[in-house]
């Protein structure tokens, strides 16, 4: 992702803080229960000590017996209980983000997701979210505890000797500088662990969405080598952070024994002048070994988060793509809903700021109800025209108007519930034949099912099928024909009761029966709807109430079949070609 869509990103703990707050009140139980079991857990050797005095002394042990138990079996609990907490609320944090993440993109906006990698998407939600867990309990709540501890020690240290306290920090000090140069090491090398896993993502769903075509082409060894040289950048990456993240931890280490050995030679000079005490010295010691557990939670939890602070950036890049405003899903047009009109005027658009035009000034009118063909060289800008309604993207100068009223004006969600939408290669998702039909509406009834299937003449299909509608017909499912896809698409769009049903016609052959078929069904529809297709074929634009010609992204006639082979030259070599295999 380029650095223009990152610039202004927040930094990484502050998305955290908005991951965490809903759950901070349990974090924070969690983090208590902790606290405490470590407590109970300080009590244990003073009753322990307590029931071998009363031994020794021939007293009855059975109090200190039983209160040794239930401070065991206590501890016990309050720990189990503490870590289901704390493992319950990172769970939810993960939950959260990636609620967040997979419902923002899919608001995406479409030139977003022209320039990004699925794959590498994916890696965010699924991978990326997954290393918040340790970052919720190891890093904030190792951070908390940790430095809780920490300072309630170093007030301690202030009390019994304010000099050797300041010899100890001096100490940790360096230990804390070179900890500053080891840290973002942790973080870099992270990144790039996780961008490899992105890479991965991205390859095998390359790789898997072509699997036939791979196998075909004897492409499976160099795919393998892609695959292979992302996971071992991975491990390099990853190896590479454990590394440094042992470095910081063994400089922790370091530090509070240099820390010990200073404070024994300063405070034994001490002791030898006369300023303290042995008594002292022996207490000041025995804090700077209370400190060692605080300091390698705290460093621990600094380097945890390192990892975490890596995919939380990778997540923020995914939160920074541009994408559509929330709204709530429109109603579907009622049965009784007018078809729709349409209008573009001096449409100039491009697919990109580095890209030539697509269209130069398209203008065109469509009336409410019949059928309209778009009919042009390959790379004329035809399909282009769908999208631009669809508002998949927004043209850069001109006006495009539904019902008279400009489309950037129409609330998305009501624009797209009126349009009915066939992209040219009619994708049958993973699933039954009836979550395929029912996408766009899954409140359709039995009736309204059956009779869509007879309009797009799939009742036969149903009923060929082994489980009828209940078949699995997307991916590695049953295969469906070039022509049933088609028809299952239209059926789907028909569903939504479209005021205006888009249909990008397939540039591959049809047979006989299958054409005769989409043809009809094209026909029967455009009786109470308006459609507009994008014709391949010579069969749709002879039925067609009008056709639009179009070229280089302009449109260079208007008229029936009859008076365009005529009057239009291209249009006429166009049909003589059946508008097979033309290309500019
Ligand atoms: N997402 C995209 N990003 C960049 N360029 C694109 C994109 N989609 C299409 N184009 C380009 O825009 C031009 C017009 O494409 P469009 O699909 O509208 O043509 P078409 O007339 O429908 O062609 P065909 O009959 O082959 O489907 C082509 O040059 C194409 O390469």
């Amino acid at each position: 992702m380029s650095n223009a869509e990152t610039a202004g990103i927040r930094p990484p703990w502050r998305l955290l803080l908005d991951y965490v707050r809903p759950h901070r009140w349990t974090l924070l139980a969690g983090a208590v229960l902790s606290l405490v079991t470590g407590a109970t857990g300080l009590l244990l050797p003073l009753v322990a000590r307590g029931l071998i005095e009363d031994l020794s002394h021939d007293r009855a042990i059975s109090g200190a017996l039983l209160t040794l138990t239930g401070l065991v079996v206590a501890n016990a609990a309050v720990g189990a209980l503490g870590s289901y907490v704390l493992r319950r609320t990172a769970e939810s944090v993960v939950l959260g983000a990636r609620r967040a993440l997979s419902s923002y993109l899919l608001r995406l906006r479409i030139p977003a997701v022209d320039r990004s990698e699925p794959g590498d998407l994916m890696a965010r939600v699924t991978s990326d979210t997954t290393l918040l867990r340790e970052v919720t309990t190891d890093s904030l709540v190792g951070l908390g505890t940790g430095g809780l501890t920490l300072a309630a020690t170093v007030v301690m240290m202030a009390l019994v000797d304010p000099v050797l306290l300041g010899v100890t920090l001096a100490v940790i000090l360096v230990a804390g500088a070179i900890l500053g140069v080891i840290v973002p090491r942790i973080n870099r090398a992270s990144r790039q662990a996780q961008d490899a896993v992105g890479v991965m993502g991205a390859s095998l769903e390359r790789v898997l969405g072509a699997l036939r075509t791979v196998k075909a082409s004897g492409a499976e060894p160099r795919e393998e080598e892609t695959l292979h040289a992302a996971a071992e950048e991975s491990w390099r990456q990853s190896v590479r952070a454990a590394k440094w993240s042992a470095a910081a931890g063994n400089t922790a280490g370091l530090a509070m024994q240099s820390a010990f050995i200073t404070v024994l030679a300063v405070g034994g000079a001490r002791v030898a002048t006369g300023a303290i005490g042995v008594g002292t010295l022996v207490a000041f010691l025995l804090y700077v070994f209370y400190l060692m557990a605080p300091i390698q939670q705290v460093v621990g939890a600094i380097t945890q988060y390192q990892t975490g602070a890596a995919a939380l950036g990778r997540i923020q890049e995914a939160l920074a793509l541009p994408a559509e405003p929330a709204a709530r899903p429109a109603p579907l047009p009622s049965p009784a809903a007018e078809p729709a009109s349409l209008s573009f005027t001096d449409v100039r658009f491009r697919y990109a700021d580095d890209l030539p035009y697509v269209h130069h000034g398209v203008t065109f009118d469509v009336p409410a109800r019949g059928m309209t063909a778009f009919v042009g060289p390959s790379g004329a800008g035809k399909t282009t025209v769908f999208s631009l309604i669809e508002r998949f993207y927004d043209p850069e100068s001109g006006t495009i108007s539904l019902d008279g009223r400009a489309l950037a004006d129409w609330e998305l969600p009501l624009l797209r519930s009126s349009i009915g939408y066939v992209e040219q290669d009619a994708p049958v998702l993973s699933g039954s034949l009836r979550a395929n039909l029912l996408l766009g509406n899954p409140e359709a009834d039995d009736d309204t099912v059956r009779r869509v299937l007879k309009t797009t003449r799939l009742d036969g299909l149903a009923d060929r099928l082994p489980q009828g509608l209940e078949t699995r017909v997307g991916h590695r499912g049953t295969k469906l024909s070039g022509g049933e896809r088609q028809r299952v698409a239209i059926a789907r769009a028909l569903l939504r009761r479209p005021r205006l049903l888009l249909l990008d016609e397939a540039t591959s052959q049809l047979d006989a029966v299958n054409e005769a078929a989409l043809r009809d069904t094209v026909a029967d529809v455009a009786r109470t709807t308006t459609v507009l297709v994008v014709a391949h074929r010579l069969s749709t634009v002879t039925t067609a109430d009008r056709i639009v010609v179009m070229d280089s992204g302009r449109v260079r006639a208007v008229g029936t079949h009859r008076e365009l082979v005529t009057g239009d030259p291209l249009y006429a070599e166009l049909a003589a070609t059946q508008f097979l295999a033309t290309a500019e």
